[in-house]
C-alpha cells in the first residue's frame, strides 16, 4: 500500500503553510520530516492521516477503496490527546472498548513505575506523559504509525527505549514522524522542509 499527497496546498487565513506539497509514503518505510518551527510538520502529518482537509490537492490511499482514512496510531505533539486530570492507565485505556487494564499495566510498566500510572497525568514528568502517549498510540491496531516530537524532552538513554519500543511494535507498518531535531533518527529516511 502506498500513500501518496500530490500538489497538496493548504492555508490558514492569509498565511500559506503548504504550496503544491508532494510526499509518497511506502509500505514498510520510515520517514521522518524536519525543519524549523512552524514549517507545516504537524499540517503534513494531519493532511496525511485525514485529521485536516487540504485547500486543494489530492490524496492516494491505493488499495483502499473501502474507506475514506486509514487508521492511524498517532503520538500527538505536546500530549494533545490525553486527559490531563486522568491517570496514565484510564488514558491507555479509553483508546479503545476492549482494551484491557491488565494489559495497560504490563505496557506502561516497561515506561513508568506501577506507583506513579494511578496518579493524574498533568503529575507526570513531561517525559512520562511522552511514554504515555507512545504507550496510548500503539495500544491498538492501526495501519500506519504517526508521529509528532515523539522523543520531545528525551536524554539519548530514554530516547532509544522509546524507540526501540515503537520499532518493535510497528513491525512493517509505514511510519511518518515529524521532528526538529532529528536526533538518533536513524530509522527513516529524512525529508528536510527548509
Ligand atoms: N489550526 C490552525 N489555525 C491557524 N494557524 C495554524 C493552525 N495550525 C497551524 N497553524 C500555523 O501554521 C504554521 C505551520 O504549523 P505546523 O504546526 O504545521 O508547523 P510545525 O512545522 O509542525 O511546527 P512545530 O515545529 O512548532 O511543531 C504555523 O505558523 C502555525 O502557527
Amino acid at each position: 500500500m502506498t500513500i501518496i499527497l500530490e500538489n497538496i496546498c493548504k492555508s490558514y487565513g492569509d498565511l500559506q503553510v503548504l504550496d503544491n506539497y508532494n510526499l509518497t509514503v511506502e509500505w514498510g518505510r520510515a520517514y521522518c520530516l524536519t525543519g524549523p518551527e512552524g514549517c507545516g510538520k504537524t499540517t503534513i502529518l494531519k493532511v496525511f492521516m485525514g485529521l485536516e482537509k487540504p485547500d486543494s490537492g489530492q490524496i492516494h490511499r491505493m488499495g483502499d477503496y473501502k474507506y475514506p482514512t486509514l487508521q492511524s496510531a498517532y503520538v500527538s505533539q505536546a500530549d494533545a490527546n490525553l486527559v490531563m486530570k486522568k491517570n496514565a492507565i484510564w488514558n491507555v485505556k479509553k483508546v479503545h472498548r476492549w482494551a484491557s487494564k491488565g494489559r495497560a499495566i504490563e505496557e506502561l510498566s516497561k515506561f513508568i513505575p506501577v506507583e506513579r500510572q494511578t496518579i493524574p497525568v498533568s503529575e507526570l514528568t513531561p517525559v512520562e506523559r511522552r511514554f504515555v502517549e507512545i504507550v496510548r498510540a500503539l495500544f491498538v491496531p492501526a495501519d500506519f504509525i504517526v508521529l509528532d516530537e515523539p522523543f520531545e524532552g528525551m536524554n539519548e538513554a530514554e530516547r532509544e527505549k522509546a524507540k526501540a519500543y515503537i520499532l518493535e511494535i510497528r513491525g512493517t507498518r509505514p511510519l511518518l514522524m515529524a521532528t526538529r531535531k532529528p536526533e538518533g533518527v536513524d530509522f527513516a529516511k529524512i525529508i528536510n522542509l527548509e
